[in-house]
């Protein structure tokens, strides 16, 4: 294939409610919407994940735009690509910027699936009919007003649920959830909020029965987080730390976790992915798919991630309705007692709805050769 056009858009969408984890707050979602089209037209989308601040990732919404402007698209336009793999070999001159990678790489992943005549699940190699998801609840204003969240997430069948903590809001927090509700499957995300110092409270919630515990040290370590993994009980999962199959291969080594986070922005689109998910099924490590309060082209990207078998534990793509008040897909993502089903027609088995992204759309910009 060839991509001899790409739109890139710039999307401001509503947040049903606003979204707080230690690092901060989310309360209206930015993001690029890429749309690449082949020399036979067919089209493939993809979507950025990078937030407006770079508080989770160095990256931004206009670092994205940026990379991809000014070095993915015209290393791309063009070019003859035989299959998506060699995508991120193309890009193998610019460090890092996964997430700008990612979103441009899932819209090639996408006219691929299509080519072929493949959902783009199977085109990944995915094998599940529908997979299990969860549900990541952020920080809240109260722990009563996060204990009635959590009930209703366990009432409509979500599959584990997991909160932000943080220091001074963390093993209280725990402990008031666990009185209340002493079975469900609970995990904990610190999102880089401690160091080795605070050694002491992250083992007093081995006391909890926790699944894991997602990203408690820095964004950049696995070294300290070998230490923290040797004197705790409950499972580390890196999130953050985990930027490419050689940070989770030195990790592994390491014993940094027993759970690895697969995002497919944070590590550089679906070939790195899938990559980390074969490396870390052969050393029977199990991985699920995180969220970045993704878009309907970006949840529907992790949907066909997760078709992959070793995603094996509930991860954190909820439906669109938990987001949105309106999706830019059709249909809207389905989460029915904690399952959604893995679209088995060609691509990415969503269809954009034009209507709502033009609505949302706050710039355009279109690229062909001849405006490079
Ligand atoms: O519902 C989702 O998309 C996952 C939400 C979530 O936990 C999250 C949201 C924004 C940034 C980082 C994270 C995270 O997994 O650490
Ligand atoms: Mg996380």
């Amino acid at each position: 294939m060839k991509l001899t056009e790409i739109t890139l858009r710039h999307l401001k969408m509503p947040m049903k409610a606003p979204f707080t984890t230690s690092f901060g707050t989310v309360a209206e979602k930015e993001l690029l919407l890429i749309e690449a089209m082949d020399e036979s037209g067919i089209t493939g989308w993809g979507e950025t994940v990078a937030f407006v601040a770079p508080w989770y990732t160095e990256e931004t919404v206009k670092t994205t735009w940026h990379m991809l402007k000014d070095f993915l698209i015209p290393l791309l336009l063009h070019k003859e690509i035989k299959h998506p793999d060699e995508v991120s070999a193309l890009f193998a001159s610019i460090r890092r910027n996964c997430m700008a990678k990612a979103s441009i790489e899932g819209a090639v992943w996408d006219i691929y699936a299509q080519q072929t005549k493949q959902s783009l699940a199977q085109a990944l190699g995915g094998n599940k009919q529908r997979i299990e998801v969860g549900v990541s609840v952020g920080i809240q204003s109260s722990t009563a007003k996060l204990i009635d969240q959590i009930k209703e997430h366990m009432h409509n069948g979500y599959k584990r649920v997991k909160i932000k903590i943080k220091p001074n809001h963390d093993v209280e927090v725990v402990r008031a959830i666990r009185t209340e509700l002493p079975d469900i499957p609970l995990m904990v995300d610190a999102n880089s909020a401690y160091t080795l110092n605070d050694i002491k409270i992250l083992q007093q919630l081995d006391a909890y029965n926790l699944l894991m515990i997602e990203q408690p040290l820095a964004t950049d370590d696995i070294v300290d987080h070998a230490t923290l993994q040797k004197q705790l009980q409950t499972s580390i999962c890196l999130d953050e730390s985990i930027t490419s199959v050689e940070d989770a291969r030195k990790a592994i080594e390491l014993g940094s976790c027993g759970v690895i986070n697969i995002k497919i922005g944070r590590v550089g689109g679906l070939t790195e992915a899938k990559r980390i998910h074969d490396l870390c099924q052969n050393n029977n490590i199990p991985v699920w798919c995180g969220g970045m309060l993704e878009a309907g082209i970006g949840r529907a990207h992790n949907i066909a991630l997760t078709s992959l078998s070793n995603f094996v534990l509930p991860g954190d793509t909820a439906g669109s309705s938990h987001y949105w008040y309106e999706d830019i897909i059709v249909p809207e993502v389905k989460a029915i007692s904690g399952y959604i089903d893995v679209p088995q027609s060609a691509g990415i088995g969503y269809a954009p709805n034009r209507a709502v992204i033009d609505k949302l759309t706050i710039s355009t910009e279109v690229y062909r050769s001849s405006t490079i």
